[in-house]
């Protein structure tokens, strides 16, 4: 079995009725909002928030009720995937460019879980380029302040045109290597103008499901509130 079904499988049965739950971005949240589909089939009753506009239309064409953030105050659990997971719950997200509305919506969630098949298991963040969502407007300067910050950029580009987020903004993939201090460079991308938000989500992961060709793997934060 597909190893990031496997994963999004069993953090979709962990939801319960009446939940508001976040709905992740990406071909590993792809498996978990089917899942969820099925479940409200055959009787969950859940409402949603989605994290993509891609996400938002997978959801209507499965029939999953969704509000948006002016009918709830939290969101309940939100399940997303990732493109780096530490050791210590740090994640790189963005690869599909929502990190934004994912980061928003994480957030306001009282937890987050991560699916992912292993290959997305890092011992340090970085060897992914850290997607960075900026204002198109001055993206040069904003692309070179960057890169004094030790990095590589790439805009990133769909059929030779900058690729657009649901934000109307542009994503930077930035290559830093290895990332021995998470928390300071996303403070330091933070403090330029152009940068709207960075992918690096900080102890965001309460749970983690990993699926391997063994089964899946759970991973729970220690000081993060337990799912009942
Ligand atoms: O912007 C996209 C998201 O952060 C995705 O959740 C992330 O890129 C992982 O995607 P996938 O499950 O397709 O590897």
């Amino acid at each position: 079995m597909d190893k990031k079904m496997l994963a999004a499988d069993q953090a979709a049965e962990m939801i319960k009725d009446g939940m508001v739950v976040g709905l992740g971005t990406g071909s590993t949240a792809y498996w978990a909002i089917h899942r969820l589909s099925q479940r409200i089939k055959e009787g969950l009753q859940i409402r949603a928030v989605p994290t993509s506009e891609h996400t938002k239309q997978m959801a209507m064409d499965l029939d999953i009720p969704l509000v948006t953030f002016a009918d709830i105050e939290h969101v309940d659990v939100t399940i997303d995937g990732a493109d780096e997971i530490s050791p210590d719950f740090h994640l790189i997200k963005g690869g599909g460019g929502a990190l934004y509305r994912e980061k928003v919506v994480a957030q306001q969630s009282k937890i987050v879980m991560i699916v992912a098949d292993d290959s997305k298991q890092v011992e340090q963040l970085g060897a992914f380029p850290l997607p960075v969502e900026i204002v198109p407007f001055g993206w040069e300067p904003t692309a070179r302040q960057i890169q004094k910050l030790g990095c590589r950029t790439t805009l990133r580009k769909t059929d030779e045109r900058a690729f657009t987020t649901d934000n109307g903004n542009w994503i930077l993939d930035c290559d830093f290597g290895r990332i021995d201090d998470p928390s300071a460079l996303h403070r330091s991308l933070k403090m330029l103008t152009g940068v709207v938000e960075t992918g690096l989500f900080l102890h965001a992961a309460d749970l983690v499901f990993i699926g391997t060709n063994d089964g899946v793997i759970r991973k729970e934060r220690s000081d993060t509130m337990k799912i009942k």
